[in-house]
């Protein structure tokens, strides 16, 4: 095994969970974050880990972001957890700090493979596809609704040097989760937009955990159209429609279906009747969301292909309101959705 050091980018929910599964297990892991009294606190007490069948603290190495220019050795593999719109600063700060041959890899939602690609180089760039249902609300403390035994993961290269390294990664990655190596990471990664176009914003403009938004009327079917809208901007793209989640159930006649599964999983095995979505916990910090990363992406994508996306327009047009402060997210929104 040549990778020995390690860097997590981006240590809130996903990445402290991650990088404290990694320390449990003897990987030599050092935390970067911006949250400072999140850094604070995992120096003072380490990190707190609270799952439904246990609870943890694990010692990490913990830096701040200004301290980065303190760093007098090279890691060999960097794991991004922070938000999809930080990643292209968050590549460039920890450049200089990757070993000439080493590896980084986005485990984030929306496209952010491509912005590691830009700065890293398509030969030391690993896309990812995550699934862990976490929070973190207080400093130090991640709440994991699904330790390592129900999180899963899919890696990939989006050239075949990059792709041979993507065992050597699993293998560490497998101490947070299940791990498939996959050979259409882009098409993976659009996959799981799909499920998070629905998921994500719609829930968060509503205030609602997510099993309770998709219960207020029209809400469900509202997701399944944004998922849908997401998989033709896909195909339209000319990637394909792939499983993941471990979930090999593709109609070849109805593509589109697929989003109805992926949903259905996530309802099932990641989301409790507490969950938040993480741009419902952004919104809770007074945060900006991943909402251009997400259903931005799918309009966007749109506009290329020269069709129309009325739910993803609608969600990112409300969900624009709100981070501009004139609206508040409730659940009164759901009919400013679901008339779409
Ligand atoms: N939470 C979940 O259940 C899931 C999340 N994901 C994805 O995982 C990736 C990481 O998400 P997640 O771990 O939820 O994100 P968090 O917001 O918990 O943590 C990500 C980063 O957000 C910043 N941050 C968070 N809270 C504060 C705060 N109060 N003050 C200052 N900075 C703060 C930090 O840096 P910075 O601002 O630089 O990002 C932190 O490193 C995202 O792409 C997300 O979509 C995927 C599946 C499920
Ligand atoms: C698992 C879940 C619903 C938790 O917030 C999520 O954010 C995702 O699917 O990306």
């Amino acid at each position: 095994m040549s990778i020995k050091k390690i860097a997590v980018l981006g240590t809130g929910a996903n990445g402290a969970g991650i990088g404290a599964d990694l320390a449990r297990a003897g990987v030599d892991v050092t935390f970067i974050e911006q949250w400072p009294e999140n850094v604070e606190a995992i120096r003072a007490d380490g990190v707190h880990v609270k799952t439904p069948y246990d609870a943890t603290t694990t010692s990490v190495r913990a830096l701040h972001l200004c301290e980065v220019a303190t760093l007098r050795e090279q890691f060999d593999l960097v794991f991004l957890l922070v938000k999809a719109y930080d990643t292209r600063w968050a590549c460039e700060l920890i450049k200089p700090y990757v070993k000439s041959d080493g590896m980084v890899v986005g485990l984030q939602n929306g496209m952010t493979v491509d912005d590691v690609l830009d700065v890293f180089g398509p030969a030391r760039t690993l896309g990812a596809v995550i699934e862990v249902c976490a929070a973190m609300y207080v400093p130090g403390l991640v709440e994991r609704h699904t330790p390592a035994s129900e999180s899963w993961f899919a890696l990939g290269g989006v050239t075949p040097e990059a792709h041979e390294r993507a065992p050597e990664v699993a293998e560490i990655l497998r101490h947070a989760g299940a791990v498939e190596v996959v050979d259409d990471i882009r098409s993976a990664k659009w996959m799981k937009l799909a499920v998070n176009a629905g998921e994500l914003v719609p829930s968060a403009i509503v205030n609602l955990p997510l099993l309770q938004a998709a219960k207020l009327p029209g809400m469900h079917d509202f997701m399944i159209r944004a998922g849908k809208e997401a998989i033709r901007a896909a195909i339209g793209l000319g990637h394909q429609v792939v499983p993941i989640f471990g979930i090999d159930a593709i109609d070849p006649e109805d593509p589109e279906g697929f989003v109805d599964v992926m949903l259905d999983a996530v309802y099932r095995k990641w989301s409790g009747p507490e969950t938040r979505t993480t741009v419902l916990q952004d919104w809770l910090k007074n945060r900006h969301c991943e909402v251009n990363e997400v259903n931005g992406l799918v309009v966007s994508a749109n506009k290329t292909l020269g069709g129309t996306c009325p739910v993803n327009s609608r969600t990112v047009e409300i969900a624009h309101q709100i981070e501009r402060g004139e609206l508040e997210a409730g659940p009164e929104n759901a009919v400013l959705l679901v008339g779409t």
